[in-house]
């Protein structure tokens, strides 16, 4: 499977009071990807807010990946995303089997990827590429490594950090195939520009 397209990602606290209705709305969108990421330590409401989500992501024939957690992404048989300090890919990968989506932060260095695309990440993800209110001290990316990332890599490359509808088209033109987005997808006044803005983010991709 061609991993290509916008990469949904939640925020607990941007989606409060909202949180099924506006990834439902990103889903009708078109979402190939969608990262359940909640930084709490509330185990119990994790669990229902996972089941509900891979409920969802069911429904509408999208991948659900968990955000640091590959114990629960083992026990609801979905994806992980995995940063340099959230475990190693290789007993995630033996966990969840050849077939998982298993995704590693490389933040701005191309020999990170090189290292995860050995260990058998399914993508790499760079960034930041812009400045992001969900994760300010991130560190910043150039599109240069883009360029050296796609001549070099055989894998998906995944571009996060700060992307909204105005600032993506240059990363789509350097290489990138997913758009990992927060509020430049969900900081939406209604689930309708949701709607919108995930199908406009789409189009920059090429996807119909
Ligand atoms: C698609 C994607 N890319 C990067 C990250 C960041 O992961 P990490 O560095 O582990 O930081 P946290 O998101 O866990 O705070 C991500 N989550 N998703
Ligand atoms: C998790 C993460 N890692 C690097 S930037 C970022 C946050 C992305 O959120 P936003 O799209 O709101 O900048
Ligand atoms: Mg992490």
């Amino acid at each position: 499977m061609k991993l290509r397209g916008l990469y949904a990602i939640t925020d607990s606290q941007l989606l409060a009071g909202k949180f099924l209705s506006y990834v439902e709305a990103a889903l009708e969108g078109g979402v190939t990807l969608l990262q359940y990421r909640d930084k709490s330590s509330d185990e119990a409401r994790r669990l229902r807010e996972a089941e509900a989500l891979r409920d969802l992501c069911d429904r509408y024939k999208t991948q659900l990946i968990i955000n640091d957690d590959a114990e629960l992404a083992a026990r609801l048989n979905v994806g992980v995303h995995l940063g340099q300090t959230d475990g190693p890919l290789t007993p995630a990968r033996a966990l969840l089997g050849r077939q998982a989506i298993i995704g590693s932060t490389c933040h701005a260095q191309l020999e990170l990827a090189e290292q995860a695309a050995k260990e058998g990440a399914s993508y790499v993800a760079f960034g930041r590429f812009f400045n992001s209110n969900t994760k300010p001290g991130a560190p910043t990316c150039s599109l240069d490594l883009l360029d050296q990332a796609r001549s070099k890599l055989h894998l998906p490359i995944c571009a996060i950090g700060g992307i909204t509808l105005e600032n993506a088209a240059p990363l789509v033109a350097h290489g990138v195939d997913l758009l990992a987005v927060v509020h430049g997808l969900f900081g939406a006044e209604s689930t309708a520009e949701v709607t919108r803005r995930a199908r406009a983010f789409n189009e920059l991709l090429s996807i119909k």
